[in-house]
Parts: C-alpha cells; sequence; structure tokens
C-alpha cells in the first residue's frame, strides 16, 4: 500500500468544495492507517532543500569543495564542544537543543507502555537537535553560538512559524471532515508547545542492525498531536501494517524530499476518543537493502516537526467523541503532564 500525495492548496485555497472534499480525503487516509502524504503544503522545494543544507554533513554529488564560508556550516558539522555547550538533559522536560548518538530510546517510549522489560535494553542509533516555540520562557531552547553557526537560529526560528501554519490548516481540514466544532483541535495549539527537530542517523553496519540492539528509530508513537515529517532519498521509514498488528510495517517510499509526510500522534487519539488513532512507525532497513545480510546503510536525515497541544490544555477526549456508546477512554490531564510522564520513560 503506498501512500497518495493529496494536496493540501485545496483546503488553504479551494473553493468550498474543494476543501470539503480534499478534508475528507485527508481523514479518510489518516484514519485507515494513522499516515498521510502532502504536496503544496506551503513550504517550497527550496526551503525545504535549505532545512536539509542544514543538517546535511555532505553534499550529495560531489559539490562539497566548493562550499565556502557559511555554506559550509552545518548543525551536525558543528565541533563536539559546541554541540556540548548545548547538549539537552536527560529527564522529563521537553527536549532542547543537542541529543548525542543513543541519547534517547524510541524503545522505551513505546516497550513501557505495553509492558516491555528493561533489560530488553535497545538503541537507537541516531543523534537530533530539537527547538521549542521562540522564546519558551518556561524550557529555553539551546542554541550554538552564532558565530559557530551564523543564521542557524533565524533560520529555524522562521521554518518553526511555517510549519505551525501548516499543522493548523491540518487541524482544521480535520475538524472540517469530522463536522465538529471549529477550534476543537486548531483552538487548542495555538500557544504552541511544539518542536522542530533534526535527525541524523549515521552510516551503520547491516550486522549490527541484525543483531537486534540498535535500530536507526525503534517502533514508537509520536506524543504530540500530529507530526509533520520529510526524509531524504535514503528511506527507512516504515508504518505499522494495521492487518498484522505488532508483527509488520509497510515502508513509506522516499519519492522526493519535498513531500511531507503527516502522522496522528498521540494526543489526537486521546481527543478524538480512539477515533483517529495514532501511526505507530519506526526507520530501519532501506527497501533496497531488506535482503541484505553484511553491508553499511547510508547515513539519513530527517526533519520533524512535531505539532504538540497547548500545555495547559487537557489530552482527555472531546465531548464530540463521547458516547453512550463511547464513554471516554482516557483520563483527562493537561498536556504538559501527559508530555512529562511520557518523556520519563525514553531515558
Ligand atoms: O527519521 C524519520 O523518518 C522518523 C523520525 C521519527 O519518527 C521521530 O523523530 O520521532
Ligand atoms: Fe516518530
Amino acid at each position: 500500500m503506498s501512500l497518495v500525495p493529496r494536496d493540501l492548496s485545496l483546503f488553504t485555497r479551494g473553493s468550498a468544495a474543494e476543501r470539503k472534499e480534499v478534508a475528507d480525503a485527508l481523514c479518510r487516509d489518516l484514519s485507515r492507517s494513522g499516515f498521510v502524504k502532502l504536496v503544496n503544503h506551503g513550504l517550497t522545494d527550496k526551503m525545504v532543500g535549505e532545512l536539509f543544507d542544514w543538517v546535511r554533513m555532505t553534499i550529495p554529488g560531489g559539490r562539497e569543495q566548493s562550499l565556502t564560508g557559511t555554506q559550509n556550516k552545518r548543525f551536525f558539522r558543528t565541533p563536539l564542544e559546541v554541540k556540548q555547550r548545548m547538549a539537552h538533559e536527560p529527564g522529563p522536560s521537553p527536549q532542547r537543543g543537542w541529543s548525542r548518538l543513543g541519547a534517547e530510546s524510541s524503545s522505551k517510549l513505546y516497550g513501557k507502555q505495553f509492558g516491555q522489560k528493561d533489560e530488553q535494553e535497545r538503541s537507537d542509533a541516531r543523534e537530533h537537535f530539537d527547538m521549542g516555540p521562540v522564546n519558551d520562557p518556561n524550557f529555553p531552547n539551546k542554541w550554538p553560538e552564532e558565530e559557530a553557526l551564523p543564521g542557524y537560529r533565524a533560520f529555524m526560528e522562521s521554518s518553526f512559524t511555517e510549519f505551525q501554519k501548516i499543522s493548523t490548516a491540518i487541524l482544521k481540514a480535520l475538524e472540517v471532515a469530522l463536522e465538529i466544532p471549529e477550534g476543537s483541535f486548531a483552538g487548542k495549539v495555538s500557544n504552541s508547545a511544539s518542536e522542530l527537530r533534526f535527525n541524523r542517523y549515521p552510516a551503520i553496519n547491516i550486522e549490527e542492525v541484525r543483531k537486534g540492539s540498535v535500530s536507526r528509530i525503534w517502533p514508537h508513537f509520536d506524543l504530540g498531536v500530529i507530526t509533520l515529517l520529510f526524509q531524504d532519498q535514503i528511506g527507512g521509514l516504515e508504518m505499522e501494517d494495521r492487518s498484522k498488528p505488532g508483527s509488520a510495517f509497510i515502508p513509506i517510499e522516499a519519492t522526493g524530499q519535498s513531500e511531507m509526510i503527516v502522522n496522528i500522534s498521540e494526543t489526537l487519539q486521546r481527543w478524538t476518543n480512539n477515533c483517529i488513532r495514532a501511526g505507530l512507525h519506526q526507520v530501519t532497513l532501506p527497501p533496497p537493502l531488506k535482503g541484505f545480510s553484511q553491508g553499511v546503510i547510508p547515513e539519513r536525515y530527517s526533519v520533524a516537526f512535531f505539532c504538540k497541544a497547548d500545555r495547559e490544555a487537557s489530552v482527555g477526549p472531546l465531548t464530540s467523541f463521547i458516547s453512550a456508546k463511547t464513554p471516554a477512554a482516557y483520563d483527562d490531564m493537561t498536556a504538559i503532564e501527559y508530555q512529562q510522564q511520557r518523556l520519563l520513560a525514553a531515558y
């Protein structure tokens, strides 16, 4: 099953009929698999290209030597001391700054929920950078010094705003499709506790992955409302095959870095009282390497925006989704309480 790209501009700029049609298609896809692909989402190819330019260690096609000055500055390439000064401290607080290779375990995040034992220690072969809202007084962002990476902070802050706008449009489309009051979802992400993340998966031996204690990212759900993701051309992202729960995954084809992949995260599942379920996903061997037991999986990058609920918003089911037949399946608690409880499990 491959995901059919949906055109978000038909919702943001279309006629009333086009808006409804594309909203329904989005909602159908997301309800079926937890995932949808979007084109004309609002970030141009150039903007997505610039995002990847900030993360890639090297430029494909051997253009590396021609780079000078600021073009040569890339986030993951900054010296270790610079990254260490902006390192995230493991714990329940939202992630900020740099997380070293293996710092977070997506396996723990998901495994504990389902009773997996701690001794099954499994790590992610991944380093990442996270930022939250601009000028967040409670959980301030951690930046590299401006001279170490000129322009990085300004670029990231403006990208964050764009991702937030796109998330709001998607949530409005879901409100239209589900015929629930305007603002039911989009009105709860306005103060934004969202996060923008860069992931880097270094090249790794297939044997290492086959041993079963390391993966690029273990099966997990994201914590927020929805996640917007761009992946490079390497591939390896997979979503759960819902016809074989817990035992099979379907590759999400890497058909162009500007194609946005959207998945439902835990908060939306809670708000909709399981009407739209979160998409379980992982990153593993890219499809062309599936049958191999030896060799190297090339380095891979992705950019993820986790649209999260306002910290004081409830993550309990909304009244539109509660009835005598479908009583509330989740407790009422604030988004920040929920996030801290879940993050404690990830370290
Ligand atoms: O790298 C990817 O494609 C997925 C990353 C991801 O699932 C995450 O950061 O939560
Ligand atoms: Fe994820």
